[in-house]
C-alpha cells in the first residue's frame, strides 16, 4: 500500500500512526510507502479536485477518506473489530470536528491570524471533546483505536494555536496519546521536526472544506439527538469554476440522454452471457412459526433492499426465497397445533408469503423445500456426494422416548464430531446444568444462552409425554469436511478476496475452519425429511441444515426448468447470501462443501451479508412467551409498511446486536421521517442516512435561498425562484429513486406525486436532472404522519409478553434501558414527556433552519435537554447512564 500525500499535510500523521500501531500491536505491519506529490496535485482520476492524502490500496485503487484509510488499516490486522461507537467517533470527527478546525488552522498556522468567529464555532465542540476525554486515554474501550487516531490527527495541530486553553482535559489527553511511540514516529515524519510551521503550504493549499456535514444530528455532542443545519457564518462557501458552471449546465439539458432506461423484468430472469449477473437468495425462514422483526430484518428484507438496488442499476439480478420446512421444528409444531407437518407447511407458507407481501418484500419467486424438486434435487446431490467418497458411515448415541418411540436428541449426533454448534433438539427439555433455568432446550439455554449437551440436562424430558428418554444407539451418515476443507478454503480464499462479506460472516466462517473441520452428521432418525436414498438407511431422513441451502437450488427449479443457468455457471453468476449470523457456517463451509463434494460445476457463495441479532426492547423475541412483534403484529399496528421498513434498517445489526425500541422508533418517525424527508419532500448506514442526507441539504438549500420570497422580488430573482424550486423536484426525484430500496411504497407516492417518467427511476452515476423546465407535478400530499407517544406506550405493553418469564438479552444490546435502577413513572408520565422531548425537538430544529439567534437556540435546547433528562428518570433510567448509553448505541 501507499500513502500519497503533500509535504505537510497534518492529515497524513493519521494514516502513519496506524501504520506504526498496526505493527506494534500486530508484529506485522502492512507494507507502507509515503510518495509526495506537489501541493494541490490531482492524484485520484476520478476526483475532481485534489484530495490528499490518499491511500492506494492497490495500484489504481484510491481509499480517499482518511478516516477510512485508518479504520482499514487497525481492522485488517485485527487491532480493532467493528464497533458503532468507534464509527460514531469517526463520522462526527470527518462531518463536525475537521470542519471546524480547518478553518482554524488556515486562519492560524496559513495567514497566521486570528478570526473571533472560526474560533468561537470551534468551542462547543472542543468543550465536548474536553469532557469526554476527562480522566481517559482512549475514547472507547481501553485500547487504541481508529476514533482516537483521528480525532487525535485532527486536533494536534491546534496545540500550536492558543485555542486550546481553556481545555486542560483535552490538552493533557493530546499530551499522553504524542508519548505513544506510533504518534511520535508519524508526527516526527510528517513535520520533519521543524513544528507545526510546515503545515502552512499544505493548508493553504487544500480545497475549502465542506460545511460541516449535518449527515448526523449536528450539534455539539455526537450523542445529542438534537439536529441542526449549520450556520451561515459556517458555511464556508466553494467558488464554482467555469468548468464547473458548464458541466452543470450540460448535465441540466442533456444529462436524461445519458440515463439508461430502466430495465423490463420479463420472467423467468436468466443469466445472460457477459452480463453481472446477481443471483441473491435470502436464507429461508422456518415455516414452523410467523417470523418476527428480527427476521425480517436478518434475512427477507435485507436482501430486498440489495435486489431492489440491483433492479435500479439495472444489473441483471434475481431474487429467491421460500419457506424451510422439513425438520424436527415442523414436527413438533404439528404435534403441538394437532395438525399433520404437511398442513402446518401448508398453513404457515401462506402466513409468511402475506407477511412479506406487507412488508413489500419483492421477490422474483418464493418458493418452500417440501416440493418434487427439492427432494429430487437432494437426493441427486446426495448420490453425487457419496459417489465421489465424501461420506462417512458410523454409529452414534442419541437420546430416545420409549413410550413415544422416537429419538430425541438431535445435538448428540453433533457432540461427538462437531462441537455441536447449531444443531437444535426441540423434542427434549430439562433443567439447565449450568444456570439451573428449568426450562432449557436440549441444544441451548434461553436462560443462560449456553450450549448445551442434551444428556446433561437435568432431569430431561419428552416434550411431547413427559416420560424420561433412554439412550440408544444408530447408524448415520456423515459429510466428510475434513477431506473436502483443502478445496473449500481455495474457494474461500478467493471469495473473501473478490467478494463482499460482512466482518461477522468472515470471522465465523475463520473460526469454524481454524481448528479443522470435522466429519458432519447428515441424517436423522425422523419420519419429517427427505428420504436417505442409501441402503440400510432408508428409514432416515436428512438432517434439515442438509436440504436447507439445497432449497435454494429447488426453488430456482421451481421457477424456472433452466435453473441450471444458474447454479451450475460460477463464472458468469455472483451468489448472493443474506442471512443472520447463526446461519452463517452452514452457508460458508457446509453448503459449498457440499456442493464441491458433488464435484458438478455448482455456482458457490461469493459474497455474503449476515447480520447480527435484532432484539426485542432489553429481551429477545420469543413467539412462545410472547414477547415481541412478529410479522403479523406489525400489520396489525396501522402504523404503515415502510415505517417498519425505514426504522428496521436504521437499527439494522450490523457490527452488534441491536435492539427494536418502540421510543426510538417514534422518535425517528417523528423526526427523521416526518421533519426531515416529508418535510422536504412536501416543498414541492452507504445507505439511507445518505439520502436522509441529500434531503437535508435540498432542505437547506431551499431555506437558504427562499424561493417563496424571491418570486415576489425582480424578474432576475423571480427566475432563481424557478431555478431553485426545479433544483428542489429533481433533488426530490432523486430521493424518490434512491429511497426505492428501503420504502417503496412512499418511493412511488414521491415518484408520482412529480409525475416523472418510471422508465427514469433508475439510479444515475451522477446527479443528473430528469425533470425539465415547464415539467408539471402532480397533486402533493403528506408522506408521513405523526406516531403519537400513547400509540407507542399501547404497543409497548402489548408486545411485553408474560413478563415473569421473559429471557434477558445479552448485555451488550445497547439501544434499551436495560440497565435500568430507578423506579419507573407510569406509562402515561413517560408518554406524556416523550411526547414533549419530540415536540421540543421539534422547536429546536425550526429555530435552526430559520438561523435563529445563538441564544435563543441555545435556550430550547437547554429546555430539550432538560426534558430528555426527565425522561430518562421517568423510565427509571440514570441519566449520566442513559446519555453514555446513547453515546454508545445512537448511530443507528
Ligand atoms: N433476532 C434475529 N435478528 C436477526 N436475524 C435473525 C434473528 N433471528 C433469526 N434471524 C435470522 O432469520 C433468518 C430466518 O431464521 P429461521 O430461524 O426462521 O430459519 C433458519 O435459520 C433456517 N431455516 C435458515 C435455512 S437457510 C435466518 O437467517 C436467521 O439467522
Amino acid at each position: 500500500m501507499k500513502v500519497i500525500t503533500d509535504r505537510g499535510n497534518f492529515q497524513t500523521v493519521k494514516i502513519l500512526i496506524a501504520a506504526k500501531a498496526q505493527t506494534a500491536g500486530s508484529g506485522s505491519g502492512t507494507d507502507l510507502k509515503v510518495t509526495e506529490v506537489k501541493h494541490g496535485e490531482k492524484v485520484v482520476p476520478y476526483l475532481t479536485e485534489s484530495k490528499l492524502p490518499v491511500l492506494e490500496v492497490k495500484p489504481e485503487k484510491f481509499l480517499f477518506s482518511v478516516n477510512s484509510a485508518v479504520r482499514l488499516l487497525l481492522t485488517s490486522t485485527g487491532i480493532e473489530s467493528d464497533s458503532k461507537q468507534i464509527d460514531e467517533w469517526l463520522e462526527w470527527e470527518s462531518s463536525q470536528l475537521l470542519p471546524y478546525v480547518f478553518p482554524v488552522l488556515v486562519n492560524h498556522i496559513g495567514h497566521n491570524k486570528t478570526d473571533k468567529q472560526s474560533d468561537s464555532l470551534l468551542q462547543p465542540l472542543l468543550t465536548y471533546l474536553n469532557t469526554s476525554v476527562k480522566n481517559k486515554t482512549y475514547l472507547v474501550g481501553d485500547s487504541l483505536t481508529s476514533a482516537d487516531v483521528c480525532v487525535f490527527g485532527t486536533v494536534y495541530p491546534l496545540t500550536s494555536t492558543p485555542i486550546l486553553k481553556g481545555f486542560p482535559e483535552l490538552t493533557s489527553w493530546i499530551e499522553k496519546l504524542s508519548l505513544i511511540d506510533a504518534f511520535k514516529e508519524a508526527i516526527s515524519i510528517v513535520t520533519q521536526n521543524k513544528g507545526p510551521v510546515v503545515f502552512k503550504e499544505s493548508l493553504l493549499s487544500q480545497p475549502a472544506m465542506p460545511s460541516p456535514d449535518s449527515l448526523t444530528s449536528k450539534s455539539t455532542s455526537k450523542s445529542s439527538s438534537v439536529s441542526s443545519q449549520p450556520t451561515e457564518s459556517s458555511e464556508v462557501e466553494k467558488q464554482l469554476t467555469e468548468e464547473e458552471l458548464n458541466a452543470a449546465e450540460k448535465c441540466w439539458r442533456d444529462g436524461v440522454a445519458k440515463l439508461p432506461e430502466l430495465r423490463e423484468r420479463k420472467h423467468p430472469i436468466l443469466p445472460i452471457k457477459g452480463e453481472k449477473n446477481i443471483l441473491i437468495c435470502s436464507a429461508l425462514p422456518y415455516v414452523n412459526n410467523v417470523p418476527h422483526l428480527g427476521n425480517i430484518i436478518g434475512c427477507v428484507l435485507s436482501a430486498d433492499v440489495y435486489s431492489r438496488y440491483c433492479r435500479l442499476r439495472n444489473y441483471n439480478s434475481v431474487y429467491l426465497c421460500g419457506t424451510d420446512e422439513y425438520g424436527t421444528a415442523t414436527e413438533n409444531k404439528a404435534l403441538e397445533e394437532g395438525l399433520t407437518p404437511q398442513e402446518i407447511c401448508d398453513k404457515y407458507n401462506k402466513l409468511h408469503t402475506e407477511i412479506y407481501d406487507w412488508f413489500n418484500i419483492s421477490f422474483d419467486h418464493f418458493g418452500r423445500t417440501t416440493t418434487t424438486e427439492q427432494t429430487k434435487i437432494v437426493q441427486d446431490i446426495f448420490w453425487k456426494v457419496y459417489n465421489n467418497g465424501h461420506v462417512i458411515k458410523d454409529s452414534i448415541d442419541q437420546l430416545h422416548c420409549d413410550k413415544c418411540n422416537r429419538f430425541l436428541a438431535d445435538r448428540f449426533l453433533a457432540d461427538r464430531f462437531l462441537a455441536g454448534r447449531f444443531l437444535a433438539d426441540r423434542f427434549v427439555s430439562g433443567i439447565c446444568p449450568m444456570c439451573s433455568y428449568d426450562d432449557a432446550r436440549g441444544d441451548q439455554c434461553d436462560g443462560c444462552g449456553k450450549l448445551i449437551n442434551a444428556v446433561e440436562l437435568i432431569n430431561p424430558k419428552c416434550k411431547s409425554c413427559t416420560s424420561t428418554p433412554t439412550v440408544k444407539t444408530t447408524q448415520h451418515l456423515f459429510l466428510d469436511l475434513p477431506k473436502l476443507e483443502p478445496e473449500l478454503r481455495q474457494h474461500l480464499d478467493k471469495a473473501f478476496d473478490n467478494g463482499l462479506w460482512t466482518h461477522n460472516s468472515k470471522v465465523i466462517t475463520n473460526s469454524w475452519i481454524r481448528d479443522g473441520l470435522k466429519p458432519r452428521c447428515i441424517t436423522r432418525d425422523l419420519k419429517w425429511g427427505i428420504p436417505v436414498p442409501l441402503e440400510g438407511y432408508t428409514d432416515k431422513v436428512f438432517y434439515v441444515w442438509f436440504d436447507a441451502p439445497i432449497g435454494y437450488i429447488s426453488i430456482t427449479a421451481t421457477y424456472t426448468k433452466d435453473w441450471e443457468k444458474w447454479w451450475k455457471n460460477p463464472n458468469e453468476v455472483e451468489l448472493f447470501n443474506f442471512l443472520g449470523k447463526d446461519n452463517v457456517p452452514f452457508h460458508s463451509v457446509i453448503f459449498p462443501c457440499t456442493l464441491l463434494g458433488a464435484n458438478d460445476n455448482f455456482t458457490l457463495v461469493k459474497h455474503m451479508s449476515a447480520t447480527e441479532y435484532l432484539n426485542y426492547e432489553d429481551t429477545k423475541f420469543s413467539k412462545s412467551r410472547g414477547v415481541g412483534v412478529f410479522g403479523n403484529n406489525a400489520k396489525d399496528t396501522g402504523i404503515p409498511a415502510d415505517v417498519f421498513r425505514f426504522y428496521l434498517l436504521f437499527v439494522r445489526p450490523e457490527s452488534q446486536d441491536t435492539a427494536f425500541s418502540w421510543d426510538d422508533f417514534l422518535l425517528k418517525n417523528n423526526s427523521e421521517l416526518l421533519n426531515n424527508l416529508g418535510n422536504f419532500i412536501n416543498r414541492l448506514r452507504d445507505s439511507i442516512r445518505n439520502i436522509l442526507s441529500i434531503s437535508r441539504l435540498g432542505n437547506q438549500m431551499m431555506q437558504a435561498n427562499k424561493p417563496w420570497v424571491l418570486v415576489k422580488r425582480t424578474p432576475d430573482e423571480k427566475a432563481r425562484a424557478g431555478s431553485v424550486v426545479s433544483l428542489a423536484a429533481n433533488i426530490a426525484w432523486l430521493i424518490g429513486v434512491l429511497l426505492q430500496p428501503y420504502m417503496p411504497s412512499t418511493s412511488e407516492i414521491i415518484c408520482t406525486q412529480l409525475n416523472g417518467n418510471p422508465k427514469n427511476m433508475v439510479i444515475p452515476t451522477q446527479f443528473i436532472p430528469v425533470l425539465k423546465t415547464g415539467h408539471k407535478i402532480g397533486k402533493p400530499s403528506p408522506l408521513f404522519q405523526k406516531i403519537e407517544a400513547s400509540l407507542i406506550e399501547e404497543m409497548k405493553k402489548k408486545f411485553q409478553g408474560k413478563q415473569e418469564k421473559s429471557v434477558p438479552a445479552k448485555p451488550e444490546v445497547k439501544s434499551a434501558p436495560a440497565n435500568s435502577v430507578l423506579p419507573k413513572a407510569s406509562d402515561s408520565e413517560i408518554a406524556s414527556i416523550t411526547d414533549q422531548v419530540t415536540k421540543q425537538g421539534e422547536v429546536v430544529r425550526e429555530l435552526k433552519t430559520q438561523k435563529a439567534e445563538k441564544s435563543k437556540i441555545d435556550k430550547e435546547v437547554a429546555l430539550l435537554l432538560d426534558l430528555k433528562k426527565k425522561l430518562s428518570l421517568a423510565q427509571g433510567i440514570d441519566p449520566a447512564t442513559a446519555s453514555s448509553n446513547k453515546k454508545k448505541g445512537k448511530k443507528k
